[in-house]
């Protein structure tokens, strides 16, 4: 298959994946009704594709602003930027560190997917620090008195936030991992379907929720654990992620519940 087949096909792959989503937080009549785009991703899946392939044969990002070496193993996250909405500063260097300790592996776990790969960054341990230190910065005396991690990379972030904030820790988990009685969410994934489960009893109606996971893309997860928050009549202030892929348009899934991440792909 040649590389415009490859695109075209995962084009349509993609395309499949959102427009078959019929488990959105936004009702399908708004979409219908225009109120919420339809996703392009002609431009930015392109622009995806691109600099993977850019990391991987020249080592130098496009915008020139993460260099890396041809014989670095990790393939270090070459096209992950900050962002410049909804984050801290992007000119803070913190966030520099972090966007250049993800590495990206092109075709897992399924062929057209751009794993963004948070364990990399975990093993440097100043950016690491760093990624904490900033939502705590954004979350501490905010009144939040539960911090709940999605399975499997939430439970990587949340705890230390958690601990840091002075709030409990609930774990999202995949269906029959929880031991007690649980209440249930099913979702898709941007290369899947999954299930959500919480505990019953874990948290409390009317307390403030923050809800973390490493990554949002269709927004499919953050909201299965939105909805099982709510459901027990929590107050889910705002979710937070490391990373947004902001062409796959999860924060749209969101509505109105504020996301606040650090970096997203150039
Ligand atoms: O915004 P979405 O399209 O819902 O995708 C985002 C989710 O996908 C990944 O988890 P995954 O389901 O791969 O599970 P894992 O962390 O257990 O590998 C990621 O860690 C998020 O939880
Ligand atoms: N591209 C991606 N990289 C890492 N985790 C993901 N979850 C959904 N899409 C992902």
């Amino acid at each position: 298959m040649n590389s415009f087949q490859q695109l075209a096909k995962f084009r349509s792959y993609l395309f499949q994946t959102m427009e078959g989503n019929r488990k959105s937080c936004i009702p399908l009549s708004r979409r219908l009704a225009g109120e919420v785009s339809s996703p392009d991703f002609g431009w930015n899946l392109n622009e995806r594709m691109i600099s993977s392939r850019v990391s991987h044969s020249t080592a130098v990002h496009r915008s020139g602003n993460f260099p890396i070496s041809p014989n670095n193993r990790l393939e270090r996250a070459a096209s992950v930027r900050p962002q410049h909405m909804e984050t801290g500063d992007a000119s803070d260097p913190r966030i520099t560190r972090i966007a250049s300790s993800i590495r990206v592996i092109p075709d897992f776990p399924k062929p057209g997917i751009l794993f963004q790969d948070i364990t990399t960054l975990l093993l440097d341990i100043k950016a690491f620090r760093d990624t904490i230190d900033l939502f705590v910065e954004r979350y501490k005396e905010k009144g939040i008195s539960v911090v709940a991690g999605v399975e499997a990379r939430g439970f990587i972030f949340g705890p230390p936030i958690a601990l840091a904030i002075g709030a409990k820790f609930i774990p999202m988990r995949k269906p029959h991992k929880l031991p007690g009685p649980v209440i249930s969410e099913e979702y898709s994934l941007e290369y899947g379907t999954d299930v959500m489960e919480m505990h019953v009893g874990a948290v409390e109606p009317g307390e403030k929720v923050l809800v973390i996971d490493d990554l949002i893309a269709t927004g499919g997860t953050l909201c299965a654990a939105i909805k099982l928050l709510e459901r027990v009549g929590a107050v889910v202030v705002e979710c937070a992620c490391v990373i947004e892929l902001p062409e796959l348009k999860g924060r749209d899934r969101l509505g109105d519940k504020p996301l606040f991440v650090l970096v997203s792909p150039a």
